[in-house]
């Protein structure tokens, strides 16, 4: 199999460098510069240092040739990078069967990636996302993971995550796209919250109650957008929401520690090096559950304090204030 990886932040690359072990793999970024200090390096030391790149592995600074006998896109930019991308491989062309791995909502459209998807690929193109609990690092290092291939076209899931699996990058196949998505894209905005109570030394308890009542607030709005409840309880729901709240590689947590220090947002962005989904996620998602009248009281004390500078201790009393209410609802 060949396979063109689109995006070479930590991401892009951890995957690229997996599936060189057992594919063809030519992993493209659209900064020239990038590919030749990574081929000067033989590692990408700007996204992901101090890994590094297996033989199989080619960098290739043309997207034409990168795909051009490709049987697989793998499309590995941050959310604000998917449109552009289904848009450069549609002007080149291509038909090949695409997945993304972003995990958010479109900015400015508050869409899941299935539909951006919808609006630039041709309709005969196959596509899905290919997400799930894994941080790149550990990818990288061939450290063993489990992920989920979904797609609405079920056929297609089965094929791809039978040809991708491997010992070391475990793959399960799903027809629920839209559950597959949300769960990714909204546990960056618990994982922000986690990291401000762990910030804020609220301890053990409180962050039992955040996952949880984060896994409820996620499968509410999911389940509002049409996905199945039971995708939440997986490997994009469940797996990712205790990956990201509790593991110190996370970027999103990172930021809920920095806003617990007092930090402004526009400073822990600039010195982040790397993208934070949750933060234009939780605005988008915020948005689209005010359409469809879902509460969400976790996402919307983090808008508050990445938008409004509400202080950390604050948004965390406003949650705590309210009434009892029952567990199911
Ligand atoms: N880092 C991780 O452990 C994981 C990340 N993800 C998701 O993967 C996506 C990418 O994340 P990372 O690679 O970690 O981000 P990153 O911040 O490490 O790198 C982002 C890369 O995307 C490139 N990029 C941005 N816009 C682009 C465009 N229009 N065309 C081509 N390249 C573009 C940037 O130049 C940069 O190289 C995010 O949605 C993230 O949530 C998913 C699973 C794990
Ligand atoms: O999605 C991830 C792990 O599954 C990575 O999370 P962060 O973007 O918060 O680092």
């Amino acid at each position: 199999m060949k396979i063109a990886v689109m995006g070479a932040g930590a991401w892009g690359t951890a995957l690229a460098m997996s599936f060189a072990r057992h594919h063809a793999v030519s992993l493209w970024a659209r900064d020239t510069a990038q590919i030749e200090s990574m081929r000067a390096a033989g590692e990408n030391q700007r996204y992901l240092a101090g890994q590094p790149f297996p033989a199989q592995l080619t960098l290739q600074a043309e997207l034409g040739v990168a795909v051009a006998d490709a049987d697989l896109v793998l499309v590995v930019t941050p959310t604000a990078g998917l449109r552009p991308s289904l848009r450069a491989l549609t002007t080149l062309g291509s038909t090949l069967p695409v997945l993304w791995a972003c995990k958010g909502l479109e900015a400015d459209t508050q869409l899941p990636a299935h539909e951006v998807a919808a609006a630039e690929l041709p309709a005969t193109v196959s596509r899905g996302i290919l997400t799930g609990p894994s941080f790149a690092q550990e990818v990288a290092a061939g450290l063993p993971a489990a992920l989920t291939l979904a797609s609405e076209d079920a056929g297609f899931a089965d094929e791809w995550a039978a040809a991708l699996n491997s010992s070391r990058l475990r793959i399960y196949s799903s027809n629920d796209i839209i559950g597959a998505e949300i769960g990714g894209a909204v546990k960056n905005i618990m994982a922000i919250a986690a990291g401000v109570g762990d910030g804020l030394k609220l301890g053990h308890n409180a962050r039992a109650a955040l996952l949880t009542r984060g896994l409820a607030e996620i499968t509410r709005f999911g389940v509002a957008l049409g996905a199945r409840p039971e995708t939440f309880n997986g490997l994009s729901g469940l797996g990712d929401l205790i990956l990201t709240c509790t593991g110190d590689l996370s970027r999103n947590r990172k930021v809920g520690l920095l806003l617990a220090e007092g930090k402004p947002l526009a400073e822990i962005i600039r010195n982040l090096g790397h993208v934070a989904e949750g933060v234009n996620t939780a605005r988008a998602v915020q948005q689209q559950a005010e359409r469809l009248q879902v509460d969400m009281p976790i996402t919307a004390a983090v808008c508050r304090m990445l938008f409004e500078e509400l202080p950390a201790a604050e948004a965390i009393a406003g949650l705590m204030g309210r009434g009892a209410k029952k567990e199911a609802a």
